[in-house]
């Protein structure tokens, strides 16, 4: 509680370097957290304001009373002394409720919530705004509009997705000096670092020839979905395959001459000498689910993607496949309404994980890798990057690393960042109304980012 109170003052002297602060404190241990900020904003010299609800929270009661023993008077919270106190502040420090809020929201608190989301003065939340659940995405009806957010120890997955995390603001994070491994153990999923994720990165060595960096099929595309393979075999290009080769029911537009495609029936492409890896279901409509199923029988890295789906491929699948559903996808494999899988996306990635078995990407801002073995929150990317062709791509770079040999589960880790940074370089060039090709030619230069972490 001290660590935390002490960052969180840091934060206001760093962020807010003016002015008077008005720290609120709940009963828990939220609370207790703005009085140890209170009490070090006042060692600061700061003009500081503090409402607190009664307590009977040992570690919070203890700050309470060390407040006051510095002479600072904590004055009762109720909405009248809130909106009083509203109108002489400059920075708001929210420490109604952390993670010891269950839901529904009693409507004392509602009242106090509702005023400091009407009021015009920038909020700084401790650990998380004031009405989110931790482990949840959904963005209740009363929930505190922070301009900033501490959050103590890590991320909780209300920071990290959908229409909650913009109630938080700006993220820091605060290390509260507990061992590593009882982090490990403790965290529901991990983030890997641009560095980490850049060491499993596939390296050419100077003898390398087309045929060894990776041969790469993408079975995909029917009239009017063409373009979904040609994105994808852009994306396979990219991102380092040696050869790769379309195979559609119908002719695929030539988007780069490097590419091969080839019209035929797909489901006929088992009498060919197999690549080093395979992508499958992008645009390719019907044939998509059985054109998955002879493609897993073949025991080659894969990515199945897009119309291939499909919730009968359960347990069809092998460890070395890769599933790339989007919300909408995931719902259609575990039968589900689109909502619960955004509004959990770490439970859903591990259900469909349990499922499929292989490496599910489950595809979002952020997107989740599950292995049988961890859950990942990945990084980066782009809100440019929500338009058509994207998943096309991630799944032609996926298919790339793993014909590079890399395992499901670096394919999906190093892929998922590489197409998010390329995103995130796309939009510095392009700044709106971003493509999927814009991504794809920027794919080599993500590539020499990620690397470049390695050698700082
Ligand atoms: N766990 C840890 O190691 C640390 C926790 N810390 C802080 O502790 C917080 C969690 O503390 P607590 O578990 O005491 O919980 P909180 O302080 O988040 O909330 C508990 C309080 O909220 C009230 N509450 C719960 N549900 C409510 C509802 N539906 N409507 C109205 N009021 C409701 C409860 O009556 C209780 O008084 C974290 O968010 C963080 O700020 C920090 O002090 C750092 C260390």
């Amino acid at each position: 509680m001290e660590t935390a109170g002490r960052a969180v003052a840091d934060s206001v002297k760093q962020h807010f370097p003016t002015g008077r602060v008005l720290l609120l404190a709940g009963s828990g241990a939220n609370g207790g957290d703005a009085l140890v900020a209170a009490r070090h904003l006042l060692a600061l010299g700061r003009d500081v304001q503090m409402l607190a609800l009664p307590t009977k929270h040992p570690l919070t009661k203890l700050n309470r009373r060390r407040l006051s023993a510095c002479g600072l008077k904590v004055e009762p919270l109720s909405p009248a002394t809130l909106r009083r106190a509203l109108n002489a502040a400059d920075v708001v420090v929210d420490g109604l409720l952390g993670t010891g809020f269950t839901p529904p929201l009693r409507p004392a608190l509602g009242e106090l919530i509702g005023l400091l989301s009407a009021s015009a003065v920038p909020v700084l939340s401790i650990d998380l705004p004031s009405g989110l659940v931790a482990d949840s995405a959904e963005v209740p009806e009363t929930v505190v509009q922070a301009r900033r957010t501490v959050t103590l120890g890590g991320w909780k997955p209300a920071l990290l997705y959908g229409p909650a995390a913009q109630a938080a603001g700006v993220v820091e994070v605060v290390g509260l000096r507990v061992p590593h491994d009882w982090i490990d153990r403790e965290a529901l999923a991990r983030r890997l670092s641009d560095a980490e994720v850049a060491s499993k990165l596939p390296v050419r060595f100077a003898d390398a020839h087309k045929g060894t960096a990776g041969r790469v099929w993408i079975v995909g595309g029917a009239p009017g979905t063409l373009g979904a393979p040609a994105l994808a075999g852009l994306g396979a290009l990219r991102a380092g395959a040696g050869l790769v080769t379309i195979y559609s029911g119908a002719e695929v537009p030539l988007i780069t001459p490097e590419l091969m495609a080839h019209q035929m029936n797909v489901l006929n492409l088992g009498d060919k000498a197999r690549p080093d890896a395979v992508a499958v279901g992008m645009g390719l409509g019907q044939q998509a689910e059985a054109a998955a199923r002879m493609v897993l029988g073949w025991n080659i890295p894969a990515v199945v993607d897009a119309d291939a789906l499909q919730a009968n491929l359960a347990g069809v699948g092998h460890a070395q496949v890769i599933w790339t559903p989007h919300p909408g996808e995931a719902a259609r494999l575990l039968g589900v309404q689109t909502g619960e899988i955004t509004r959990d996306p770490l439970a859903a990635a591990r259900r469909l994980q349990d499922t499929f078995g292989g490496v599910v990407v489950l595809k979002g801002g952020p997107s989740t890798v599950a292995t049988s073995k961890q859950l990942y929150v990945t990084r980066g990317g782009h809100p440019g990057m929500a338009a058509a062709g994207m998943g096309d791509t991630l799944s032609g770079v996926l298919a790339a690393l793993l014909g590079q040999g890399l395992s499901a589960e670096d394919a999906a880790l190093t892929g998922v960042r590489l197409h998010a940074k390329a995103g995130e370089l796309a939009a510095e060039r392009h700044g709106y109304g971003l493509m999927a090709t814009d991504v794809s030619n920027e794919l080599g230069a993500a590539w020499l980012a990620l690397r470049g972490t390695l050698e700082s």
